[in-house]
């Protein structure tokens, strides 16, 4: 399932450009000091966003995964499984598209679920993951309508190990879900394409400042 590096590395520089991948010191979900933080939640304008449904859409096709539909949990990613499929459509690949409410609604249609009946293969579209949480309860929400979750598509693997310091487990919350559910997850981009960012030619002197804490981290947090 390979995914065109220049393909890979154009998604570093854009969402560096676009802000939303930034170096500096972040704190993780899982209380970690990292380097580096990828915030989908600054993809914020018309244009911007169309670019990064862009990537996605070309990222699912390149991947060769066979697909129905698209499904996005909330929140971030019904906007992004919702600009995918309009990018999809765009290149000739019409998908319907569901997400989920974070709280069941009482009236009107009710239930948490908004948008196309959930069934066929089912690509779960979100920015990260970090624990597998959103993952699990996309799965079980997908399973429960009777339909297949086929594969996880996010933006950015981080290529890090789970759990917490002194008890950090062998496989990474992507490596996880893989092995847990039996599908695969594509990623736009990862840490070893931000490290080819940073060690590009062209490479902006102030970003190239943050190679040693990302090379430390990973060296710390990374996969083997
Ligand atoms: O693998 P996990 O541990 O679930 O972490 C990843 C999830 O966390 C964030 O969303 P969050 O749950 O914070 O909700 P939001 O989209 O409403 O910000 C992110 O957008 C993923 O959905
Ligand atoms: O691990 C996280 O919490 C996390 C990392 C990251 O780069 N982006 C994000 O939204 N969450």
């Amino acid at each position: 399932m390979a995914i065109a590096t220049n393909l890979r590395q154009e998604f570093i520089a854009f969402s560096v450009q676009a802000g939303v991948l930034r170096f500096g010191e972040f704190t993780t979900k899982a209380g970690r000091q990292s380097p580096y933080f990828f915030n989908a939640g600054l993809f914020h304008d018309g244009a911007t966003l169309a670019q990064v449904a862009q990537f996605y859409a070309q990222t699912l096709i390149d991947s060769g995964v066979e697909f129905d539909m698209l499904f996005g949990p909330a929140y971030k990613g019904i906007t992004l499984a919702s600009a995918t499929a309009v990018a999809l459509a765009g290149k000739g690949h019409n998908t319907s598209f569901a997400y989920n409410r974070k709280e069941a609604k009482d009236h009107g249609e009710g239930g948490t679920i908004v948008g196309a009946k959930l069934q066929g293969k089912v690509v779960i579209i979100d920015d990260v993951i970090s624990a597998g949480t959103s993952v699990r309860e996309s799965v079980e929400m997908i399973r429960a309508a009777g339909a297949e979750p086929c594969a996880v598509l996010i933006a950015l693997d981080r290529m890090e190990r789970g759990g917490k310091d002194g008890q950090i487990s062998e496989l990474s919350a992507v490596q996880e879900v893989t092995q847990k559910y039996g599908i695969p997850v594509i990623s736009i981009g990862n840490l070893d394409d931000l490290f080819g960012f940073l060690n590009g030619a062209g490479a902006d002197p102030q970003l190239a400042q943050h190679k040693e804490a990302v090379a430390a981290y990973r060296s710390r947090y990374g996969i083997a």
